[in-house]
């Protein structure tokens, strides 16, 4: 069964040995989201070596992306492991580098006792425990908890009505980002944007280390949802980041904002990713909810790129059964409707324009394929917005490009090496399709390329190719 949605799925624990990792692949991980809220660089690098190598075992593109903490106020380390906070118990948190116990833990940010007055609400761990401040004396905060549940190591604490004064990339985010970008990841995410200028820190420290990334917005703030069209503007996609978004503003706007990120980012040709609790009782169970299948259903219908798995991958008993059952009811509710909202604007860019025609030409003439040749990728991501049912097949000769198409939605990628001429990129076509079980010599394939080759840009060409006529001349 074909699908075309992306599935994007968090590893951490339950999924870091390279069995594991194979059976992602194989049950169709096409990104993986390296979570440097968690682990070490160790525990990253390790996994990041594995999934390339599962990668190549399997003969297929799969994207690294690398998702920054950002600016998230966390809970410390526990000496004793989880414990229960009950309603109605009190606890300190504080800014004190301890090792907590039930009764006080610290907390990441060390000015926040400064920052919160008697009254206000704290929600850890995506909101599953409420605390209210009841007083604070020095680097202690006092709280009354009101709703209780489980806390434990490095959970994170959202004060939704409070403007705490995080600088956008901390001290470890840069750090971090240095290690990514050595490490060789296709894709950055940075959590908590609050402004269309939080790229720019990212790309000063993208330019000393020469690397330039394509960076994801995390919309789970409500000053990204204000600024949520500069934000698509200024930066290359985004995840729509529901677990934070839904502590941070109130829950009963999350699914209008995810239709809205979604609709934007498309309008820009930018990948947008649906993620958090998609099929999260999975976690625990060998079957998701109804309801949980509906939201993957319906992040598709919304016109999504991806889906995300967060904890169902990371930490979950099933996590490979769940890639499976997320993989079948996309391809299963794709086999019923491909139909997403209509883009509102008419393309302006040549990109734009040349990638609209050659969509409907292609079904016009009864085209077998649609074929982008592309540099940078964009080419590719203005064919994969207009969900045309033909199987997209994108030739570049940049792996890392191939690996951050893997992010775009229906985009089979191709490995072709540079060539000079548009004639050869022709030929490249021939030779790499001809050998795929559903296309024959005679069959057309619509293509769209840049001339001359390799100038990124360039996107000037439209070609209705016939297989396998080369060879006869
Ligand atoms: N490497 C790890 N070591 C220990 N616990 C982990 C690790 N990775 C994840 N976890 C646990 O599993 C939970 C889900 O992991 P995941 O990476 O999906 O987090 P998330 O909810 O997307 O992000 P965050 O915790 O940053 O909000 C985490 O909250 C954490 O408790
Ligand atoms: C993925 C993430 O960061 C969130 O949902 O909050
Ligand atoms: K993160
Ligand atoms: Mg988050």
């Amino acid at each position: 069964m074909t699908r075309r949605a992306k599935i994007v799925c968090t590893l951490g624990p339950a999924t870091s040995s390279a069995e594991r990792i194979r059976g992602l692949v194989d049950a169709g991980m096409d990104v993986a989201r390296l979570n440097f809220s968690h682990g070490s660089h160790e525990d990253h690098a390790s996994v990041y070596d594995l999934v390339r190598e599962a990668a190549v075992a399997a003969g297929r593109s799969v994207g690294v992306l690398a998702d920054l903490q950002g600016p998230k106020i966390r809970l410390g380390r526990f000496a004793d492991g989880p414990h229960e906070w009950r309603t109605g118990d009190t606890a300190v948190i504080t800014s004190d580098d301890i090792l907590g116990t039930r009764d006080r833990v610290s907390c990441t940010y060390k000015k926040l006792p400064q920052e919160v007055k008697p009254g206000d609400r704290l929600l850890i761990d995506d909101g599953k425990v409420a605390v209210e401040v009841t007083g604070v004396t020095g680097n202690d905060i006092t709280v009354l908890v009101t709703e209780g549940g489980p806390v434990s190591n490095n959970k994170g604490v959202s004060l939704p009505n409070v403007a705490v004064s995080v600088p956008a990339l901390s001290e470890k985010d840069a750090e971090d980002l240095r290690f990514a970008l050595r490490l060789g990841a296709d894709w950055i995410a940075l959590s908590f944007v609050r402004s269309p200028d939080d790229i720019k820190l990212v790309h000063e420290i993208m330019d000393e280390e020469g690397i330039r990334r394509p960076v994801l917005a995390k919309v789970e703030k409500p000053e990204a949802v204000v600024a949520l069209e500069p934000i698509v503007n200024a930066f290359d996609g985004v995840m729509v980041a529901r677990g934070d978004l839904g502590v941070e503003m109130p829950l009963e706007q999350v699914p209008l904002v995810q239709k809205r990120a979604v609709q934007l980012c498309r309008e820009q040709a930018k990948p947008v990713i649906v993620a958090t609790q998609m099929l999260d009782s999975m976690i625990e169970n060998a079957r998701p909810t109804r309801a949980e299948a509906s939201d993957v259903a319906n992040a598709v219908l919304d016109g999504a790129d991806a889906v995300m798995l967060s904890g169902e991958t990371s930490v979950g008993r099933y996590p490979i059964l769940t890639v499976s059952t997320m993989a079948r009811i996309i391809a299963t509710t794709e086999s019923g409707s491909l139909s997403v909202p209509r883009l509102q604007h008419d393309p302006r860019t040549k990109g734009g324009a040349l990638t609209s025609a050659a969509s409907n030409i292609a079904r016009n003439i009864g085209a077998k394929a649609l074929v982008a040749f592309s540099q940078t990728g964009d080419t590719v991501r203005r064919l994969a917005r207009l969900h045309c049912e033909l199987p997209l097949l994108a030739f570049t000769p940049e792996p890392t490009v191939r690996n951050q198409l893997m992010l775009s939605w229906g985009v089979q990628t191709f490995d072709v090496p540079f060539v000079e001429h548009t004639d050869e990129m022709f030929e490249q076509v021939d030779m790499a399709l001809v050998g795929l079980p559903w296309l024959s010599p005679g069959d057309d394939v619509v293509i769209v390329a840049g001339s001359p080759p390799g100038t990124p840009g360039s996107t000037n060409t439209l070609r209705v190719h016939r297989l396998g006529a080369l060879s006869q001349h």
